[in-house]
C-alpha cells in the first residue's frame, strides 16, 4: 500500500516537527498538518519561516524546504481527515486534573475527539496511527470508537511512539536510535498497514533500525522509555545530595559510574531537577496504570521517581534561602533561564518555575532572564499554580531582555537552564554590579568553580 496523503492531529512539539521531517524526506507525499489553534497554525504558516512557533535548532531550514511544496498547516481538520490514507494523532495527553485519576491518570478526552471527528468525517479507509503517548491499551478504545460510530469505514491502527527530545528534535529525527512501530501483525490487513508506515521511514532511515512489535508493546515501551530516563536523573540527583554532605563531587561520580558499559554515559547529569511536559505526567500515568491493575508496589517504586525530583527542586530553592542567611524577603534573586532544558522555548514543568514559586513564597523579588522565552509564558507558567494572585506575580517578577539587567543589583544568582551563553557571560561585570556578598547558584553545573570564587563569588553547586 502506496501512503499519498498524510494528516497528522496536533501541530505541536511533536506534530510541527515530525511531519515537518517526513515532508521533507518524502516529497512524494502530501502532508497536511492541522491543529484546532488558529493561532498557532497562522504561526506554522507565518511568511518569515523564523517566527514559526516552535524553536528547535534546525527546524525552519526544514519547513522552508517543504512549506508550500508537500507540506501544508491548517485549521481545515475534516477535510485533512477525509482526503487522508494515514492519519497521525499527535495531541497533547496531559495529566488528568478533574475526577476519577485526578492529578495522575493521562486524560484522554483529546485523543477521544480526534477518533470522533475521524469516525465521522471518513469515508475511505484509513490508517490511524498514534503518535501522542498513550496508556497501554489506548488502541482498543480507539478502535471500538472509530469501528462503532464510524461509516463502516475500515481502519487499522497503528502505535508509532515519538522518542524525540526537545532542543535536538530534528537531530533525533533525521537520526534516530530506532522507530518503533506496533500493529496488529497477526493479520494480513495488520501487517500491510505496519509496511506503508515502514516504508515512509525507510526512506531515510535503515531498515534495521525500524522496529515492529504488537500494539501494547509498543503503548507501553514509551512509557517505560521515559521512566527509565527519568529514574537515571532522579538517581544521580540523590546522589548529589549524599555529595553535598561528603565531599564527594557528583560529576566525578557521574563519570566514574557512567565509563561502565553497562551503565553507560547519557543522562547522568545532576540538575536541579527534571522538567518537561512527558517526564513526570508519564511516570505518574504508570504509576496510575499499575495501581488500576492492582500492582501497588510497581506503582510505588515508579513514583518515587517523582518524589525525589520535587524533592531536588524544594531542596535547592531552600539552599537559596538557607545561604542567603534564612530570609530572601525583599531580596532581589535573578534567575538565568526558564526553559526547562537548552535550546528550547518550552517551559513546561520547568525546574525554574517551581523555584521562583518557592522563593515568591518567601517574598523574594523575582528578575528572570531567558533567550527564549517569551514574557508572557512566565507569568502564565506563575499563574497556572494558583498559588497567589495575577497581579501579584506581575508585580514581585520582572522578566527582562538582557542577564545583565536581571544581575544587576541583585543579592544572588540562580542559573536554572544551561544555556551556552550563561557560561560566556561577563562574570566580571555581574560580580561587580551586585550586591555584597555576592551569591551565585549553579542548578546546572554548567560554570566553573574556581573562576567564580576568585571574582569573589559566594558559590554553591548541585552536588559538590
Ligand atoms: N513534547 C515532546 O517532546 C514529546 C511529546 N510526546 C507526546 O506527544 C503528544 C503531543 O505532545 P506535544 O506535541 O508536546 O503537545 P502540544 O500541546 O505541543 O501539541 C498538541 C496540539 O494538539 C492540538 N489539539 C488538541 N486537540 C485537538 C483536536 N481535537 N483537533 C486538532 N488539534 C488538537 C492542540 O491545539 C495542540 O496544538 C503527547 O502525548 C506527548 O506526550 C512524545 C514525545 C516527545
Ligand atoms: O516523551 C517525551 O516527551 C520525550 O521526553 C524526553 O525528552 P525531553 O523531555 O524533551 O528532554 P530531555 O533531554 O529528556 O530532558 C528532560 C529533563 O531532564 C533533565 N535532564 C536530562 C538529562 C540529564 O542527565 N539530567 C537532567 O537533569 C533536562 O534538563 C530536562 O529538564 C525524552 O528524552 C525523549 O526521548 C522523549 O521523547
Amino acid at each position: 500500500m502506496k501512503i499519498k496523503n498524510i494528516c497528522c492531529i496536533g501541530a505541536g512539539y511533536v506534530g510541527g516537527p515530525t511531519m515537518a521531517v517526513i515532508a521533507q524526506k518524502c516529497p512524494e507525499i502530501n502532508v497536511t498538518v492541522v491543529d484546532i489553534n488558529e493561532e498557532r497554525i497562522e504561526a506554522w504558516n507565518d511568511e518569515d519561516v523564523e517566527n514559526i512557533p516552535i524553536y528547535e535548532p534546525g527546524l525552519s531550514q526544514v519547513v522552508k524546504e517543504a512549506r508550500g511544496r508537500n507540506l501544508f498547516f491548517s485549521t481545515d481538520v475534516d477535510s485533512a481527515i477525509d482526503k487522508a490514507d494515514m492519519i497521525f494523532i499527535s495531541v497533547n495527553t496531559p495529566t488528568k486534573t478533574y475526577g476519577i485519576g485526578k492529578g495522575m491518570a493521562a486524560d484522554l478526552k483529546y485523543i477521544e475527539l480526534c477518533a470522533r471527528q475521524i469516525a465521522r468525517v471518513s469515508k475511505t479507509d484509513k490508517i490511524v496511527v498514534e503518535k501522542s503517548t498513550l496508556p497501554v491499551r489506548t488502541a482498543e478504545a480507539l478502535k471500538n470508537i472509530l469501528d462503532n460510530t464510524g461509516n463502516g469505514v475500515n481502519y487499522q491502527i497503528l502505535s508509532n511512539p515519538e522518542f524525540l527530545a526537545e532542543g535536538t528534535a530534528v537531530d533525533d529525527l533525521m537520526n534516530p536510535d530506532r522507530v518503533l512501530i506496533g500493529g496488529d501483525i497477526d493479520t494480513t490487513e495488520g501487517k500491510e498497514a505496519v509496511e506503508a508506515l515502514v516504508d515512509i521511514y525507510a526512506h531515510w532511515i535503515p531498515r534495521e533500525r525500524l522496529l515492529t512489535t504488537n500494539v501494547w508493546s509498543s503503548e507501553l515501551s514509551k512509557l517505560t522509555a521515559n521512566a527509565f530516563l527519568a529514574q537515571r536523573v532522579s538517581s544521580i540527583n540523590a546522589m548529589s545530595e549524599l555529595c553535598e554532605k561528603t565531599g564527594a563531587d557528583v560529576n566525578e561520580v557521574s563519570k566514574a559510574v557512567g565509563m561502565d558499559s553497562r551503565i553507560g554515559a547519557k543522562f547522568l547529569k545532576s540538575s536541579v531537577g527534571f522538567g518537561g511536559s512527558c517526564f513526570q505526567k508519564d511516570i505518574l500515568n504508570l504509576v496510575y496504570i499499575s495501581k488500576s491493575f492492582g500492582l501497588h508496589e510497581v506503582a510505588d517504586y515508579w513514583e518515587q521517581v517523582i518524589l525525589m525530583n520535587d524533592h531536588q527542586k524544594r531542596r535547592f530553592a531552600a539552599k537559596i534561602v538557607q545561604t542567603l542567611f534564612n530570609t530572601v524577603s525583599g531580596k532581589k534573586i535573578a534567575i538565568l533561564g526558564w526553559a526547562f532544558k537548552k535550546d528550547t522555548n518550552d517551559t513546561r514543568e520547568s525546574a525554574a518555575i517551581y523555584v521562583a514559586d518557592y522563593l515568591l513564597n518567601e517574598q523574594a523579588e523575582i528578575v528572570v532572564y531567558d533567550p527564549k522565552v517569551k514574557t508572557e509564558q512566565i507569568y502564565a507558567d506563575l499563574d497556572y499554580l494558583n498559588t497567589r494572585s495575577t497581579e501579584e506575580n506581575r508585580a514581585r517578577v520582572t522578566v527582562v531582555n538582557a542577564p545583565y539587567k536581571a544581575t544587576k543589583d541583585a543579592h544572588a544568582v540562580a542559573v536554572l537552564t544551561e544555556w551556552d551563553e550563561f557560561k560566556e557571560l561577563d562574570w566580571q561585570k555581574i560580580y561587580s554590579e551586585m550586591l555584597k556578598p555576592a551569591f551565585l547558584f549553579d542548578g546546572r553545573r554548567l560554570l566553573e568553580r574556581k573562576s567564580k570564587e576568585e571574582l569573589g563569588f559566594e558559590f554553591y553547586a548541585i552536588g559538590n
